[in-house]
């Protein structure tokens, strides 16, 4: 593909981009990938240099573009090389006309930047929520120790215990420590997130949505392969994923439960009150990952944010009645957004006067509210917030 060539598949990507935000479509790298699966003729360099367009125009443009050409337009204006390649010759862009429609920069949508702000996130940090997350990885502590394992390369060892950080784009999947299950990928702050939760060897844990296990995985090294750990989550597809993973790592301790949505405490009912620790990683607007998933910001609306908060107000609840007297619930968010953060869990004690919000002893991190919270420019982890609850 010509350069110019490269730039009229990123608009065409962008496109879909645009349109799977608004109808809560398929994420950008998904529609990457689908884009070229049609298109065979394209090379590694080509699909990397229209992913790398693509990828730029999403951090650079902040409302909803109007098209996948509006987007390229504005990113364009910062960068003369790329808008000499809108010269209409053979597949590249058609010539710039006048007053043709060019979209705004900025970090996101405005009401987004705004709310961001009132949760105390603003300019440079807001910022480095597009910039691009390093790799880290968890060393197994089932199967291995980050002072003894031996990898390919040496990685960064970061303030968890068993964290490790590696340059973005590390192929460890390749790495036989990676095969054998002696180390996962997992995000430092979410590696703290499950460090704050302080899951214990002989412990009974639910982890309520559990997805594919990313955490499951990090709470049965905590608990050292010891006690009962329930993994739980309404997607099939994403829990279906932790069995192959759990063998992987050595996780024997893991049970999985599929539950139908509105109907978890049906499915729970042989759990009731039985929980020294519910970990509640609830759904959520995921305003920590757009370092991973900058197209994010687009998908967002308010009334998305309302339903998020919903849920985690009834993940909470439902998390409330699988404790037994005197444990704990830790609720972590992938936002850096108050509404699905501290005043969520503010709602809670406000319902539920007998819990009581714990300081969190963390090696990294900020108190926000009733909890902590972990940022990309602060922190150089994806967003999180996190609380732990104790009932009496
Ligand atoms: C933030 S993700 C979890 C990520 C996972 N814990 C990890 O570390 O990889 C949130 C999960 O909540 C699940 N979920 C959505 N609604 C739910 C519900 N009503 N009950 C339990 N899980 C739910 C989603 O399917 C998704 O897997």
């Amino acid at each position: 593909m010509t350069p110019s060539a490269r730039v009229q598949a990123a608009i065409e990507v962008l496109d879909e981009v645009i349109e799977g935000a608004r109808a809560e479509g398929a994420p950008a790298d998904r529609l990457i990938a689908k884009y070229f699966k049609q298109r065979r003729y394209a090379g590694s360099k080509d699909r990397r240099a229209v992913r790398e367009l693509v990828y730029r125009a999403i951090r650079h443009c902040g409302e909803v573009p109007k098209s996948g050409r509006a987007a390229m337009l504005s990113l364009a204006q910062t960068d003369p090389a790329l808008l000499a390649l809108f010269d209409g010759e053979g597949h590249g862009p058609k010539p710039v006309c006048e007053g043709e429609p060019v979209a705004e920069s900025g970090v996101a949508p405005v009401w987004l930047v705004e709310r961001l702000a009132q949760s105390g996130v603003e300019g440079d940090a807001a910022q480095s929520m597009l910039g691009r997350a390093p790799l880290d990885v968890r060393v197994n502590a089932l199967k291995a120790d980050r002072d003894g394992i031996d990898l390919p390369e040496p990685g960064e060892p970061l303030a968890a215990p068993q964290a490790l950080r590696f340059p973005s784009g590390t192929a460890v999947e390749q790495w036989p420590q990676y095969r054998d299950g002696q180390i996962e990928v997992q995000d430092h702050g979410s590696q703290l997130a499950c460090l704050a939760a302080r899951a214990m060897p002989g412990e009974t844990v639910i982890d309520l949505c559990a997805g594919a296990g990313g955490k499951t995985l990090s709470l049965a090294a905590a608990m050292q392969n010891e006690g009962r750990l329930l993994a739980s989550d309404t997607d099939r597809g994403r829990l279906s994923k932790l069995a192959p993973r759990a063998e992987r790592a050595g996780a024997g301790i893991i049970e999985t439960l599929l539950m139908n949505p509105n109907a978890e405490l049906e499915a729970l009912s042989d759990h009731l009150g039985s929980a020294d620790l519910v970990l509640v990683d609830a759904p959520c607007s995921g305003t920590g990952t757009w370092r991973r998933k900058p197209e994010a910001k687009w998908r967002l609306t308010p009334e998305r944010l309302q339903k998020y908060t919903e849920i985690q107000d009834r993940l909470l609840d439902i998390a409330a009645k699988l404790t037994k007297p005197g444990g704990r619930i830790a609720f972590i968010t992938c936002s850096l957004l108050d509404a699905e953060g501290t005043d969520r869990i503010a709602a809670f004690i406000a319902d539920n006067p007998t819990w009581k919000a714990e300081q969190l002893e963390l090696p990294v991190g900020e108190p926000r509210g009733n909890g902590t919270r972990l940022d990309p420019f602060h922190h150089g982890t994806d967003g999180f917030f996190v609380a732990i609850l104790r009932s009496a």
